[in-house]
């Protein structure tokens, strides 16, 4: 951090003076080129230069940390006779893990960390220097202020959940409130970096839009998750382009998009858990609550949350951190903290669920607060997203685990708001969309609903997808007779609403209908199967983190996505694959015993139609678990025409069939209704 701080004393006027975009110098750096947007560009070349040896001499030092800070350590250690501890630079403890871990430096086991690296900044700007021998670059017309910089890092101890990401949050609420008490908390996954400084305008204006239209009612602001390095056609539908362009714009339309953890401006009031302004100003709705239950014991911050309820346009910077502050901000990182508190139920980023974002924003929703998604072009964030078909599997089984968490949890969509009946209690409570009360929207109930259900649907999907096993056991086969109305909604939603408004693609649109079908016959059905066993044993589950592409080493930028990883999630598609692929091998084999042009023949072609619908949407998986072979998509095909052949040709060896059964087929089409196969995006 030491490092960053110092390199951002050149990185950040250098971005001010040419207007540079992105902001993350890596990023900037890979572009080839750019339209130059400052108002020096005689100096561009000589400063780019410059900044970027800078740059990759940084970076040099970051790789090479962990060897300076042993040696330096075993320097310090050597002087103190018995020490086996890591230093840092300015002759201390690091507070942290030590390179030998001992007690109370070790993973797990330490104190809370607050690391001021670059404090406030003063109020009026303050100009750069002439370029001279020591300051090569001219930054005498720049402002050279810089944000202030912390690091944060909670106490750990043995024997507490600490929550992740949601539990890392809230400290990070608390020590900021000490720290700038900012009235406007943005937040961005490590993943993910920002792209566009300017964006950040956006969202001020949508809270800030003047009292009485609705600006004050605004909890956050919601820009969609743009990601780099994804393969060009989007194999496994990283882009999610029908979720975010789609349907979270439409929610625009009634309280608007969910929180989805990453990219997100809130106004800190409304993580507080306080009301939206027309319940009551904020400052008398925490008078009036029972502080010291509710946000825990720390007089100095609950003192920041009335100032920042009074004073949303300001910030009331700490003018020296003294040994007070030092002792207040050590109480607000201790793990024992929030202990009888409503953090992490009715204060901050929501517990004990697999996905906090949905949940955290649905609190806030129901309170009557609404939100905005603003997609700004260029794209606000970008970030990370897994590309391997096993570990793109895991996070959607994380997310969907997490929907079905929230559905049978305190934040059900319909139920939320109300008092509980007790018997209500032991399957749901507050963020249960059924018991949400008046203050939800009734289609955002209903939104809300879809997004912490969806994967039961699937579950009816599976089997439906397996029913062409009966033609491997017996003549008879039903499928619904053709979908007229189907067709006419597929048209209407593709073309209208996502195509035409929305600004999808129609790949963007296929790879979405592809991807949930992947998800619909292994991981929901999953989801479902774990929700189950949590609500009869009552152990949760264990999510872990989505590992990130290692390809960078390789050479190959895509390697992840030629690389299998099995594990049983991907076993029950394969099931659906095979059955179905034998579904058509016995399919033509029926054609070719009775001739195309039959009655039976004609019936055994079209319901083949259904099967290869089917394999068509699982084609991406196929790719996936063929690993290295993916690349050559003409194989699969030929292995598929291969097992077609051989089923069909055993049909005829073997099955012969009868003609009285048959004839049975054709009267009993018609009479089972088809499941649909379009539905939400994960
Ligand atoms: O113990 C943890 C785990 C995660 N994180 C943070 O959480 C982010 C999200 O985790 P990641 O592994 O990147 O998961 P994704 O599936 O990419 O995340 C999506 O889904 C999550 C909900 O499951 C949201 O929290 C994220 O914002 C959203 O981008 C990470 O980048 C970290 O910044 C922590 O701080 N501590
Ligand atoms: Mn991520």
């Amino acid at each position: 951090m030491v490092e960053v701080a110092k390199f951002a004393e050149l990185w950040v006027p250098f971005c001010r003076k040419h207007c540079v975009e992105p902001r993350s110098p890596e990023n900037y750096f890979a572009m080839k080129t750019q339209a130059y947007k400052g108002g020096v560009p005689g100096e561009l070349m000589s400063d780019h230069r410059r900044v970027r040896r800078e740059y990759e001499e940084f970076k040099v030092r970051i790789d090479s940390l962990s060897s300076t800070i042993r040696q330096r350590s075993d320097v310090y250690n050597a002087k103190h006779a018995g020490e086996n501890a890591t230093w840092m630079a300015d002759g201390t403890h690091w507070p942290g893990t030590w390179f030998e871990p001992a007690d109370n430096h070790q993973r797990g086991k330490h104190a809370g960390i607050v690391q001021v690296l670059l404090n406030h900044p003063s109020c009026k700007p303050r100009l750069g220097l002439a370029a001279s021998a020591e300051n090569p670059v001219d930054f005498s017309g720049v402002d050279v202020r810089l944000p202030m910089l912390v690091y944060i890092s909670r106490e750990k101890r043995p024997g507490y959940n600490h929550q992740k990401k949601a539990g890392a949050m809230n400290v990070m609420l608390r020590v900021s409130a000490l720290l700038s008490n900012a009235p406007f908390v943005i937040n961005f996954d490590g993943d993910h970096y920002v792209n566009n400084s300017q964006a950040f305008r956006a969202p001020m204006c949508f809270m800030l839009d003047g009292r009485g239209r609705g600006g004050e009612n605004t909890a956050f602001v919601q820009f969609p998750q743009r990601f780099d390095d994804v393969d060009p056609t989007d194999r496994y539908a990283n882009h999610n382009r029908v979720f975010f362009d789609g349907t979270m714009l439409s929610l625009n339309g009634l309280q608007g998009p969910s929180y989805l953890g990453t990219g997100t401006m809130f106004r800190r009031v409304a993580l507080y858990g306080v009301e939206p302004p027309r319940w009551g100003a904020a400052a008398s709705q925490i008078k009036a609550m029972d502080i010291a239950n509710k946000f825990g014991s720390s007089t100095s911050f609950v003192g920041t949350m009335l100032d920042g309820a009074n004073q949303e346009r300001s910030i009331t910077p700490l003018a020296v951190l003294d040994e007070s502050v030092a002792g207040d901000l050590a109480a607000l990182t201790a793990c024992a903290y929030e202990d009888g508190t409503s953090w992490g139920r009715d204060v901050g980023w929501v517990y004990n669920i697999a996905t906090e974002d949905v949940v955290t924003g649905f609190r806030m929703h129901r309170q009557g607060w609404r939100s905005v998604y603003a997609s700004v072009e260029p794209a606000a964030f970008r970030g990370t997203a897994p590309i391997n078909l096993t570990e793109r599997l895991y996070q959607i089984l994380r997310w969907s685990g997490g929907s079905l968490e929230m559905f049978f949890s305190h934040s059900n969509a319909l139920l939320a708001g109300r008092r509980l009946h007790p018997l209500q209690r032991m399957f749901f409570s507050h963020s249960n969309a059924l018991l949400a009360g008046r203050r939800l929207h009734p289609l955002q109930r209903v939104a809300y609903l879809n997004m912490s259900t969806y994967p039961i649907v699937t579950v009816f999907i599976f089997f439906y997808n397996l029913f062409p096993v009966m033609w491997l056991i017996s003549e008879q086969y039903y499928i619904q007779r053709p979908f007229g109305e189907y067709l006419l909604y597929l048209v209407a939603v593709i073309a209208m609403i996502h195509v035409k408004w929305a600004g999808i693609t129609l790949l963007d649109w296929c790879r979405n209908e592809q991807f949930y079908m992947i998800g619909s016959t292994g991981v929901y059905p999953t989801a479902v199967l774990y929700m189950a066993l949590k609500l009869v044993t009552g152990k949760g589950i264990y999510f872990r983190l989505t590992s990130k592409q290692t390809a960078a080493s390789s050479g190959d930028k895509f390697a992840d996505l030629y690389t299998v990883r099995w594990v049983p999630l991907l076993i029950p598609t394969i099931v659906i694959m095979v059955v179905n692929v034998a579904a058509v091998g016995v399919a033509v084999g029926k054609a070719a015993a009775w001739g195309p042009l039959t009655e039976p023949g004609w019936l055994a072609v079209l319901g083949m139609v259904f099967n290869v619908w089917i394999l068509v949407l699982l084609y991406p998986f196929a790719l996936g678990v063929m690993g290295q072979w993916g690349k050559r998509p003409a194989v699969l095909f030929v292995a598929m025409a291969m097992a077609v052949a051989a089923v069909a040709a055993m049909y005829v060896a073997f099955g012969a069939p009868y003609q009285a059964e048959l004839s049975g087929v054709a009267a009993s089409l018609g009479k089972v209704a088809a499941a649909s196969l379009t539905g939400p995006s994960g």
